[in-house]
C-alpha cells in the first residue's frame, strides 16, 4: 500500500514526520508520498508560501527516509487543489499501485465538504491520524481506518507564529529542514 499524505506543508513539521513514521512502523503502508498542495480549497492563498519553497523544505526533511517521498504532481494541475482530481491522475499513472489517503482528524471533520467525498470514500482507504481537540467519533464509513497513535500538538500555524516572534522552533521541525524553514518564513 502507498500512503498519500496530502497537505499544505506550510511548513512541514515533526508532527507530519511522526505520523508518516508511525504508519510505516505499524505496516499500514510500505511507502508514503507527501503530496504538496499548492492551494487547499479551504485555505486563503495569502497565508501560503510559494509551493516550490514548500516542496524544497519537504524534500530536505525526507532526504534520509527512503520510504518517504515528496510529490509535486499538483503543481501543474488546476487550482484550488481538489484531491479527487489528483487521486484519479495518480491511479491512471500508476495502475499497479494501491493508494490510501492519510489525513489528520481536523480534515476528517470537514471531509463531507470535499469535492466528490463520497467517491473518494468509496474508492480509497482513508487513514485518519488523531489530532488534539478534534472530536469526530460520530463520523463513520467502511473505508475509514482510525490510527491509534500518540497525539502531537504541533501545527504549521504555531511554527509560523513562533518564527515571527523570534522563538526557537528547532524541537518542532525536522532538523534537515530547519535552516530553510527559518530563512523562508523570516
Ligand atoms: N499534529 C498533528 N496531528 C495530526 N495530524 C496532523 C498534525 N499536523 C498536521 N496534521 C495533518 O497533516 C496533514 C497536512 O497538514 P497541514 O500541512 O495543513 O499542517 P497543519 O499543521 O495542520 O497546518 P496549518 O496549521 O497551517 O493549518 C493534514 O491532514 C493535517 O490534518
Ligand atoms: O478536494 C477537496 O475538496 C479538498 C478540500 C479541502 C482540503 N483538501 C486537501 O486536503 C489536504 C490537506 O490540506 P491541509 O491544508 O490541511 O494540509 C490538501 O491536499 C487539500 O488540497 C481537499
Amino acid at each position: 500500500m502507498t500512503g498519500l499524505f496530502f497537505g499544505s506543508f506550510n511548513p512541514i513539521h515533526n508532527g507530519h514526520l511522526n505520523i508518516a513514521e508511525y504508519i510505516l512502523q505499524q505496516q499500514y503502508c510500505e511507502e508514503i508520498w507527501f503530496i504538496i498542495s499548492p492551494q487547499n480549497p479551504f485555505k486563503q492563498e495569502i497565508h501560503l508560501l510559494e509551493e516550490n519553497l514548500r516542496l524544497k523544505m519537504v524534500e530536505a526533511a525526507l532526504n534520509a527516509h527512503p520510504q518517504l517521498k515528496a510529490c509535486n504532481i499538483e503543481f501543474n494541475m488546476p487550482r484550488p487543489s481538489y484531491t479527487i482530481d489528483t487521486l484519479q491522475k495518480l491511479s491512471n499513472l500508476y495502475p499497479d499501485k494501491k493508494f490510501a489517503l492519510i489525513i489528520g482528524e481536523d480534515n476528517l471533520k470537514n471531509f463531507h465538504l470535499w469535492r466528490e467525498h463520497e467517491r473518494i470514500a468509496a474508492t480509497y482507504l482513508i487513514y485518519v491520524y488523531p489530532r488534539p481537540s478534534v472530536h469526530t467519533t460520530n463520523i463513520y464509513f467502511p473505508n475509514l481506518v482510525r490510527i491509534k497513535a500518540p497525539l502531537s500538538k504541533i501545527s504549521s500555524t504555531e511554527i509560523r507564529q513562533m518564527i515571527r516572534e523570534g522563538k526557537d522552533i528547532s524541537a518542532l521541525v525536522p532538523s534537515a529542514a530547519l535552516k530553510l524553514i527559518e530563512t523562508y518564513y523570516l
